[in-house]
């Protein structure tokens, strides 16, 4: 639990000065922490390792965290797991968003719940409000791709995936 507090510690204070794209700003830490959340509340996980993973799981893509910084302060195993979801940001972003489609079939069990609840948060705040800039057809885009990368994550957690087929229900998408 010391650990756990620490990392959300961690995760706020590198996202300090970061917003969602929502018309009303949402503070960035908002979506780690409802990752977390929907982990420990909806999917009934209780190791502490992919708690701790999923609050860490953007800082590295896009903060100055590094996965050295993850690593020395908590350890190689929560480590392996926010390595195994961060994009390369040096890719080109359809590279980045294939590579995913293809990565989540070969990633750990731990790092495609993370996967599965990050992509239920943006998937529901997607439901709910357009990012700022973002057309109707990005949306419709973005809920299209992330059904083939969650394809590639089925067979992990019942709960997440029953979630998630709702949405891509109400999209007309199953
Ligand atoms: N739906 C939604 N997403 C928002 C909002 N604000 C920030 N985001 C972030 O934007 C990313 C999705 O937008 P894209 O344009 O597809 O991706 P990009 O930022 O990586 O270029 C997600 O990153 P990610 O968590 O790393 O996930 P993903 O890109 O792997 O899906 C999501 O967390 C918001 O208000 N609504
Ligand atoms: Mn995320």
């Amino acid at each position: 639990m010391e650990l756990f507090m620490k990392c959300l510690q961690f995760a706020a204070d590198k996202h300090r000065n970061q917003r969602r794209k929502d018309t009303s700003g949402t503070p960035y830490i908002n979506h780690p922490i409802n990752v977390a959340t929907i982990l420990s509340t909806e999917a009934h996980v209780q190791d502490m390792t992919v708690l701790m993973a999923a609050l860490l799981h953007d800082t590295v893509e896009d903060t100055d965290a590094t996965f050295e910084d993850i690593e020395n302060l908590f350890g190689p195993e929560v480590c392996s797991i926010v390595r195994e979801v961060t994009d390369d940001k040096t890719l080109p972003k359809g590279v980045r968003k294939d590579l995913q489609i293809t990565n989540a079939a070969n990633s750990t069990r731990r790092a495609k719940l993370v996967k599965l609840a990050d992509k239920l948060d943006n998937l529901r705040d997607l439901e709910k409000t357009l990012p700022c800039g973002w057309t109707e057809e990005r949306r419709d885009e973005y809920f299209k791709w992330a059904k083939k990368v969650v394809d590639n994550l089925r067979g992990t957690n019942e709960h997440l995936e029953r979630q998630l087929d709702n949405t891509f229900r109400t999209r007309g998408l199953l």
